[in-house]
């Protein structure tokens, strides 16, 4: 019943970037001109972001006070036909397309080109907008330091449950609180998996394909099984809750592959539910202060409000010391659902400029 584990998640994608070097592109500065939005990615979140970036065109363009142009979409293969997007639009030419932009939205995961791609737009003081939880995970600080040494930003919402807009919420929303604890399923496809395996009995090799069918898996679905995922969602809670350095070696982290039918029936027996919980908890322990972070299997009551969270939902509860108990529940994970965190990410950044 164990998936067999694929390779790691550092993968190294394609040749390197070449370094920045001054081009005939600058960002552009007139405000009446379009923005020129590149798209690294035509994949699940990628297609989706293109599609919408189109369709909603006009609402965009009134909320950023000019319109949006999508310039180009990078990808491997360029033969592939793509829903909703403009096959005129598709190269394989992903430095150029950066090069050229205003904008650059990276929705092609892994570290390598995804990297170097983006500093490349921010050393040119382009802001750049990316779903890619592992490398923000890796290398987040690094890159936040180059952002803010050429003027420009990094946004990355879509990184963290989808549609649900938990950073904004832990970043801005509760800027004047004190956060205790954050916690929950903050992973789709595993949850999807264990909420079919429960409910419907479905073998938990076809709950895992479907889920990937369902664009719910990352490229190596390994990063989803094993946990990857989750802790590096929970490193950017935490370090954005509690500005402290936490890093993906510090959470201790158990994934799903290890469960068998027996623990499956076991937890039904005893009136519990099976689900992947993250978990970032504020310790003075030891007499230091420090935070601890944590992914593993739980079995909680049938109403704990995580064992509610059917399917690809992700529900996080931040206790914060004067606002309370806090719960946010939705989509998290999905071309369409993960799109909406761009797009609010792609305004975002387009006002400041
Ligand atoms: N799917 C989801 O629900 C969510 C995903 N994310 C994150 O969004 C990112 C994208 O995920 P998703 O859309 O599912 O991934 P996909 O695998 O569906 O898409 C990746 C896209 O990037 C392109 N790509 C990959 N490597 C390269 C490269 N070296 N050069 C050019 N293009 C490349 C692929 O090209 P080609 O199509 O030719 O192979 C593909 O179009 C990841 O960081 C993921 O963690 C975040 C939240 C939710
Ligand atoms: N693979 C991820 C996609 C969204 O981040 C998940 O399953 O949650």
């Amino acid at each position: 019943m164990t998936p067999t584990p694929t390779s790691h998640p550092d993968d190294d994608r394609s040749a390197p970037v070449p370094t920045p070097q001054p081009t005939s592109h600058t960002a552009t500065t007139d405000v009446s001109a379009p923005l020129r939005v590149a798209l690294l990615g035509g994949g699940t979140v990628g297609a989706a972001v293109a599609r919408l970036l189109g369709e909603r065109a006009e609402l965009l363009a009134a909320r950023v006070g000019r319109p949006l142009e999508l310039v180009g979409v990078a990808v491997r293969d360029t033969s592939r036909v793509r829903d909703g997007v403009d096959p005129a639009l598709i190269t394989d030419d992903a430095v150029a397309l950066v090069d050229g932009a205003d904008l650059v939205v990276e929705v092609m995961g892994g570290l390598e080109p995804a990297r170097s791609l983006i500093e490349r737009a921010l050393v040119r003081g382009v802001p750049v907008v990316t779903a890619n939880k592992q490398l923000i995970a890796q290398q987040g600080p690094e890159l936040h330091a180059l952002a803010a040494e050429h003027g420009t930003d990094l946004h990355y919402e879509a990184a963290v449950m989808a549609a649900v807009p938990v950073m904004a919420v832990v970043r801005e929303s509760l800027a004047g609180d004190e956060i205790a604890s954050i916690s929950g399923i903050v992973n789709g496809s595993t949850n999807y998996v264990l909420d079919l395996v429960a409910r419907k009995g479905v073998p938990f090799e076809d709950a895992v394909r479907q889920a990937g069918e369902l664009g719910y898996l990352e490229a190596d679905p390994t990063e989803d099984l094993e946990g990857l995922d989750a802790a590096a969602k929970i490193v950017l809670l935490a370090r954005t809750a509690w500005g402290l350095p936490v890093t993906l070696d510090d959470v201790q982290r158990q994934g799903i592959t290890h469960l068998t039918d027996t623990d499956f029936e076991q937890a039904a027996a005893n009136g519990t539910v099976i689900k992947l919980v993250a978990s970032a908890w504020r310790s003075s322990a030891g007499g230091g202060d420090r935070v601890e972070v944590a992914v593993r299997p739980v079995a909680l009551p049938q109403d704990d409000p995580l064992a509610q969270a059917r399917e690809g939902a992700n529900v996080l509860i931040v206790e914060a010391r004067s606002a309370g108990t806090l719960r946010l529940h939705g989509a998290g994970a999905g071309g369409d659902a993960t799109a909406s965190a761009v797009l609010g990410d792609i305004v975002r950044a387009a006002r400041v400029r």
